[in-house]
C-alpha cells in the first residue's frame, strides 16, 4: 500500500512539478518537429529546471507547429527546421526526428554553434557516428565546442547506475535483455519500422538493449554469434525488409554471453497472457547471472559451498515510476568430488534507487524521471560543470558499431546514411 502511494505521489509530482523561476542565462532550447516524445523528454523536465527554457519549435507544417506551441506554451514558432537552427536566440537543439534524419540535423545544429541533445539511436550507422562524434566539421571559431549528447536517458537514472554497481563485470556468465512493445502500439507502417528512415527493432528499442549489455560488461563484445530477425508482415506501406523483432547473441571476452530479445510488435502469447500487455511494466528488464563462486564450506571438509549471484533490473526504461533491482543468491552445498547436491537455498534482496545517495550533495528528487536526470546532466555540461553521469561520443560510436555488426551477421545491410 505504502509503495502504491509513493508511485502515485511520484507520478503526480512528475506531471505537476515545482516550477522555479528561470535564470537569466538559462539554456534556450529549440525543438525540431512537433514530436510525440518531446513533452516527456524535454518539455516536462524543463519545467522544474531553472536553467532550461523551451523557447522554440519548428515543424514541416507551420500550422502543426503553431498548434503544438500553443498546447505546450512555446513562445517562438519557426517555419521549418532550417529557420530554427539559424535562430541566434537559441542555444540548444533537441532532435527527436526519425533516426535517418539525426545525422543531418545534428551536424547542421553543431555547425551553427548549438548544443545538441540527440535522440537515440544517435545516427543511422557507425560511419555516420564516427563522422559526427569524433570528427565533426565544426568551424574552429566556434568556441567553446558545442555539447553533443545521445539521449540515452536511462543511463542517467540512479537505479541504472546502482544496478551496474552491483555487478562484477569480469565474472559474468550471461546477461539477457528483454524489451517488448505490445502489438497494438506501433502499426507496421510506423517510422520505427522503415529501413530507409533507419528504423528497425534493433535501432529502436533494441538500441537500449545493446547499450545495457555494453554497460553490464563494461567493455565491447568480441563477436556477434547469432541473429534471428522477424520481418514486418506484408501490407500496404509496410517495409517487409525491416525487422520488427530481433534476437541477437553476442560473445564477450572469456566466453560470457549477452542476449537481446527485442520485439516492437509482440503478440499476447509472447507475453504469456493479457496482463503482460501492459507496456513498460511487464518486461523491460536486464538479467545478469554471474559465474559460480566457490566459498569455504563450514560444514564439512568434503563439501563445497557454491554461490551463484543473479541480479535483475526490472522496468529498465521507466524506473522513476517504479523499478526493482532483485539480487538472488543461489547457495548450494555439494560433495567436492561427485558434485552431488546436499543442500540448496536462495537468498533474495530487493534494492531501489530513486535518488543518488542520501546527503551526498548530488542533485535529484524521488520523482525525477530518467529524462529529468538527463536534462540536468546536459545543462551541467553546457554550463561547463561536471555531471554525475555522462556518455561521450566514443561511446555512441561503439554503440553503432555493435548494431552494424548485428545487421551484418543477419546478412542485412547497415541502415542507409551517408556522411
Ligand atoms: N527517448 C525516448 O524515450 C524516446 C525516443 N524516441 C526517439 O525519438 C525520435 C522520434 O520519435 P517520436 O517522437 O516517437 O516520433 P514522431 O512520430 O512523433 O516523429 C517525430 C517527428 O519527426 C518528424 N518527421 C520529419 N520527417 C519525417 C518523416 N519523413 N516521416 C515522419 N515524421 C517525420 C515529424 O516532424 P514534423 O512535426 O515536423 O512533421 C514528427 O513530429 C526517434 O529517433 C525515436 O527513436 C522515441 C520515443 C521515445
Ligand atoms: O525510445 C523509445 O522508447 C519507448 C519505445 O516505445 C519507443 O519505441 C522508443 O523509440
Amino acid at each position: 500500500m505504502a509503495s502504491l502511494l509513493s508511485i502515485i505521489q511520484r507520478i503526480r509530482t512528475t506531471v505537476y512539478p515545482p516550477q522555479p523561476a528561470k535564470k537569466d542565462d538559462a539554456i534556450r532550447f529549440g525543438l525540431l518537429g512537433a514530436s510525440d516524445i518531446a513533452p516527456m523528454a524535454v518539455i516536462n523536465p524543463a519545467q522544474s529546471n531553472p536553467e532550461v527554457v523551451i523557447a522554440a519549435v519548428a515543424a514541416r507544417d507551420e500550422v502543426r507547429a503553431r498548434k503544438y506551441a500553443k498546447k505546450y506554451g512555446i513562445p517562438i514558432v519557426h517555419k521549418g527546421y532550417e529557420e530554427l537552427v539559424n535562430d541566434p536566440s537559441i542555444t540548444a537543439i533537441y532532435i527527436p526526428l526519425p533516426n535517418g534524419l539525426h545525422y543531418e540535423w545534428a551536424l547542421k545544429s553543431l555547425q551553427k554553434g548549438k548544443h545538441v541533445l540527440l535522440e537515440k539511436p544517435s545516427v543511422s550507422n557507425s560511419t555516420q557516428a564516427s563522422a559526427l562524434f569524433l570528427h565533426p566539421p565544426v568551424p574552429s571559431n566556434i568556441t567553446p565546442r558545442p555539447v553533443l549528447l545521445e539521449a540515452f536517458h536511462v543511463r542517467f537514472h540512479p537505479a541504472f547506475q546502482r544496478f551496474l554497481g552491483l555487478l562484477d563485470s569480469d565474472n559474468i556468465e550471461r546477461a539477457s535483455v528483454t524489451l517488448n512493445c505490445p502489438k497494438y502500439v506501433f502499426r507496421p507502417d510506423n517510422i520505427r519500422l522503415q529501413s530507409k528512415l533507419a528504423g528497425g527493432a534493433l535501432m529502436d528499442m533494441g538500441t537500449y538493449g545493446v547499450m545495457a549489455l555494453r554497460c553490464v560488461f563494461g567493455k565491447e563484445s568480441v563477436e556477434c554469434v547469432d541473429v534471428k530477425p522477424r520481418y514486418v508482415p506484408k501490407g500496404k506501406g509496410h517495409d517487409e525488409g525491416c525487422e520488427e523483432a530481433m534476437e541477437v547473441k553476442w560473445r564477450w571476452e572469456g566466453g560470457a554471453v549477452g542476449n537481446l530479445d527485442v520485439d516492437l510488435r509482440r503478440g499476447v502469447r509472447g507475453f504469456g497472457g493479457w496482463l503482460g500487455w501492459i507496456p513498460w511494466v511487464s518486461t523491460p528488464c536486464v538479467k545478469v547471472r554471474h559465474r559460480e563462486v566457490l566459498l569455504p564450506s563450514s560444514e564439512d571438509e568434503g563439501l563445497e559451498h557454491v554461490l551463484v549471484k543473479t541480479v535483475t533490473l526490472w522496468n529498465m526504461l521507466g524506473p522513476s515510476f517504479w523499478h526493482s533491482i532483485e539480487i538472488l543468491n543461489q547457495h548450494t552445498i555439494q560433495e567436492a568430488g561427485s558434485k552431488k547436491v546436499v543442500k540448496t537455498w536462495m537468498e533474495k534482496e530487493i534494492v531501489k534507487s530513486y535518488t543518488w545517495k542520501e546527503g551526498d550533495g548530488t542533485k535529484g528528487e524521488e520523482w525525477w524521471t530518467t529524462y529529468r536526470y538527463q536534462l540536468e546532466a546536459f545543462a551541467d555540461r553546457v554550463k561547463g560543470r561536471e555531471s554525475v553521469v555522462w556518455l561521450d561520443g566514443d561511446d555512441s560510436v561503439r554503440q553503432m558499431e555493435m548494431i552494424d555488426g548485428a545487421y551484418g551477421k543477419a546478412g542485412l545491410p547497415v541502415r542507409p546514411g551517408d556522411v
